[in-house]
């Protein structure tokens, strides 16, 4: 088995004329928690719809287990074990976290439309749909319905119906955004406590979770890699500054 789980090859995806993400290069390794932060506009959300199989690349490859996946639908790669977070709007609202969860394990054990057969089906997978709360500390919120979570613990909620499939890769997109401090250092918490295991890679805008979390960051700019390293070494590279400030390498330097 190779030590990268995840590898884009030479990824490119135009809209029209529009080059959104060019000739990109990604390898992700087993094990590891991987971000890809950018400035607006940067190619983040259309890199992550391609790793996730949402859009087709207009070029380039994408290997998973050393597997081409590139023609393979969204559909065939959760149940080979690559998970992308759903929105929140996703997670069915009136549905209790329980039944929510419940859902996901579902999902995994291919028992949708059957799972009414067995009592003793169900009961298992309720004892299991608790413990997967319980990991993400919402075992107390397990008969409310998901509308009538808090924010944060609705993230936390979709991070566990996403553990429920068991993926060797979860791709998480800005599993922080729009949350307060409070909520940002729950979720943070959370996602290093999921790790274990398995392989993470995000999206995500906010650089405190990013240094805490990732081992590697790749960091795009106008569809392109401008660096990739751990936070220390990509945070001090003068490009990457300019990218987000604004300023020229040299301003930065000097
Ligand atoms: N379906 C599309 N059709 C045309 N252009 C698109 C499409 N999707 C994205 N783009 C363009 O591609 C570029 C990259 O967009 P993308 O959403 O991937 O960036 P991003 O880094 O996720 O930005 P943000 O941080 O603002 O979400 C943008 O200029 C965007 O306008």
């Amino acid at each position: 088995m190779t030590d990268y789980i995840l590898e884009a090859n030479d990824l490119t995806k135009s809209f029209g004329g529009f080059v959104a993400v060019n000739g990109v290069n990604l390898r992700i390794k087993r094990g590891s928690i991987h971000a890809i932060i950018g400035p607006n506009g940067a190619g983040k959300t259309t890199m992550f719809n391609l790793l996730t199989k949402f859009i087709t690349p207009t070029s380039g490859k994408i290997m998973f287990n050393g597997k081409d996946i590139t023609n393979w639908k969204a559909s065939e790669i959760a149940t080979k074990g690559i998970v992308r977070s759903f929105q929140i709007s996703a997670v069915f609202p009136h549905l209790t976290a329980l039944e929510n969860v419940r859902l996901s394990l579902q999902t995994r054990l291919g028992v949708s439309y059957h799972f009414w057969r067995s009592k003793a089906l169900l009961s298992e997978l309720d004892a299991e749909a608790v413990a997967r709360l319980d990991q993400v500390g919402l075992k107390e919120y397990a008969h409310l319905r998901a509308v009538e979570l808090p924010y944060g613990r609705k993230r936390a909620l979709e991070i566990a119906t996403t553990l429920g499939l068991e993926p060797e890769l979860m791709l998480l997109d800005e599993p922080t955004q729009g949350m307060g401090t409070e909520d940002v250092g729950a979720v943070t918490g959370l996602i290093g406590r999921v790790r274990e295991g398995r392989t993470i890679v995000m999206v995500e805008h906010n650089l405190g979770v990013v240094a805490e979390l990732a081992d590697t960051i790749t960091v795009l700019a106008r569809g392109e890699v401008l660096a990739e390293g751990p936070y220390e070494e990509v945070s001090r590279n003068p490009l990457v500054m300019e990218a987000y400030m604004g300023v020229s390498a040299e301003e930065v330097e000097a």
